[in-house]
């Protein structure tokens, strides 16, 4: 029998167990964490999580405002409204939603958010901390995956821990939390030699690359753990569905768990960024 690792269940036990932990909070420091989500454009898939952050945000019982700008936004502008949010002290906690319009630098953003308030955990700082094992902030999707994959099998030491994709976002990230973790890792990428055999000899596997349906039950051991990261709008049958970057059919009949698309890591990402908007709270009423 497949277990079918369930992303909702397991997201909305975090964000329960995160509501108390925030009352607990306000009722010790009498500062309510607050979140700012920035959305520049109209992409409808960015609204949807935009919203649904703003949501998770209220439920666990934080202050949230959402920034809307016009997808014709200039760099100054933004700059601007970040520096405005770096020096509110309600706002403890700043996502800037990605992807941004073409015309936006990506990087000189990430950079711009103060590293105590990026909750994204995208910041250089941020970054080196992981990196050397001293993070607080973590990127959210990463972080869900471990709770996700520590839920299922318990401790990960001496498992060999396949990643599919490098991307600063996820890939990166993940190979550094297997790591500390006391996984064996590879990463492979579009530049890999035999990702396939490589793939096989997972004993987890996580899928980060943004291509539907790319890993088939062919490249799967039996018995391994298969996260499925991607989030693949296709049509079929004329008809638009989410599907991921693993075959799912093909491979549940052969891993051990699986993680679902939708259902699986989509909704864990939120809830991990509520919990890094506590830690970001935490951090600086303790600083
Ligand atoms: N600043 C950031 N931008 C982006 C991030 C991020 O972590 N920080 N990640 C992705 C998008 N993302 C969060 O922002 C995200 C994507 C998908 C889901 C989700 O719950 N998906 C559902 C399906 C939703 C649907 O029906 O369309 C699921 O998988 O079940 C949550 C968050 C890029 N940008």
């Amino acid at each position: 029998m497949t277990l079918l690792i369930d992303g909702k269940k397991i997201s909305a036990a975090v964000v329960e167990q995160l509501a108390i932990d925030t009352k607990t909070f306000i009722a010790e420091f009498g500062v309510t964490p607050g979140l700012a989500v920035v959305l520049v454009g109209d992409d409808p898939a960015s609204q949807v999580y935009v919203r649904n952050k703003v949501k998770q945000a209220t439920a666990a019982g934080f202050h949230s405002t959402e920034h809307r700008l016009p997808a014709d936004t200039g760099q100054e502008e933004l700059n601007a409204l970040v520096e405005q949010l770096n020096n509110d002290p309600s706002v403890h906690g700043i996502l800037v939603q990605l992807p941004l319009p073409e015309q936006l630098n990506e990087p000189e953003i990430i950079r711009l958010i103060a590293a105590e308030k990026d909750v994204d955990g995208f910041h250089p700082l941020n970054v080196g901390a992981l990196a050397s094992g001293m993070a607080e902030l973590i990127p959210c999707t990463p972080m869900g995956c471990m709770i996700m994959l520590e839920k299922t099998l318990g401790d990960l030491s001496g498992k060999h821990a396949v990643v599919v994709g490098r991307s600063n976002i996820v890939g990166k990230p993940m190979a550094a939390l297997l790591l500390q973790a006391n996984c064996t890792v590879t990463v492979v990428h579009s530049r890999s030699a035999e990702i396939e055999a490589i793939c096989r000899q997972a004993d987890i596997l996580v899928a980060a690359v943004g291509r539907p349906e790319m890993i088939r039950g062919s490249w799967i051991k039996p018995g391994a753990t298969v996260i499925d990261v991607g989030i693949n709008a296709v049509e079929k049958d004329g008809k638009r569905r989410l599907v991921g970057d693993v075959a799912f059919g093909e491979a549940s009949e052969v891993a051990g768990a699986i993680s679902p698309v939708p259902g699986g890591v989509g909704p864990m990402t939120i809830a991990c960024l509520m919990k890094n908007t506590l830690t970001a709270a935490r951090q600086q009423v303790s600083a």
